[in-house]
């Protein structure tokens, strides 16, 4: 039985701070494999700024040198965002029936799923496990403890401190191509090339 990590994100670029929490994260919790899977552009709380096909592209070039992890375009492929963590899930647990499946995110996104702000956050928590990485400022046992939804299920959460609490968001590297900045050594080279060659998130 293989242990498989889902890694949601928008990707919008992804950062060095992706791959080395998924790494992290990959080797502390015995992972096989970490499947990085962006979300899609209908999704409707949060707007996308590149196409789908730039986003992923740039996935795959951050990746290629590393056999544990994996890109997966299934959130991107559905007909229309009804799309939500608990429908995929679903789909990756079927995908991997023979496998454990761990939903891999940070502490943020466990303080929205315990305030009632997810899709089915209920039956999310019920029914699957998850690898949450600590992040500034966020005391987790403390959200879990004080959220309804959360505090009935925690054996379903594995609590990661990664140790090191480097921050680089996705926004600040658009907003530094945007205004003219240099943000060459928080993405891997090739994507940072790729943003150059294509003129992604550039001042509008
Ligand atoms: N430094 C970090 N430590 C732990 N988890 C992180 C870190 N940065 C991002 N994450 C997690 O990665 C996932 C994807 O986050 P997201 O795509 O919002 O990243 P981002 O780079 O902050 O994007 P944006 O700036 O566009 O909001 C979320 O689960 C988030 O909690
Ligand atoms: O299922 C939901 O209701 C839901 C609400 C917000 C975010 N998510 C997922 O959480 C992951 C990270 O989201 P974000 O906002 O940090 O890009 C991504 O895989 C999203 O699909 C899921």
């Amino acid at each position: 039985m293989a242990r498989i990590g889902i890694y949601g994100s928008s990707f919008d670029p992804i950062t060095n701070v992706h791959l080395w929490t998924a790494s992290t994260v990959g080797r502390r919790c015995r992972l096989d494999k970490v499947v990085f899977l962006p979300c899609s552009h209908k999704r409707r709380d949060k707007e996308m700024n590149v196409a789908d096909s730039h986003r992923w592209n740039m996935i795959l070039l951050a990746i290629e040198n590393n056999e544990n992890f994996e890109a997966d375009d299934y959130e991107m492929n559905q007909e229309a965002w009804n799309a939500n963590t608990y429908e995929t899930m679903k789909h990756f647990k079927e995908k991997y029936p023979n496998d454990e499946v761990f939903f891999i995110m940070g502490a943020d996104l466990l303080v929205d799923i315990g305030a009632g702000k997810w899709q089915r956050g209920e039956d999310l928590v019920k029914e699957n496990k998850f690898i949450v990485m600590a992040r500034d400022g966020i005391d987790m046992l403390k959200v879990i403890s004080k959220s309804p939804i959360l505090r009935n299920n925690d054996e379903g959460f594995h609590l990661i401190d990664k140790g090191l609490a480097m921050e680089i968001s996705s926004s600040y590297i658009r907003d530094e191509f945007a205004m003219g900045g240099e943000p060459r050594y928080l993405l891997p080279d090739n994507c940072y090339q790729y943003i150059i060659d294509n003129l992604l998130y550039q001042r509008e």
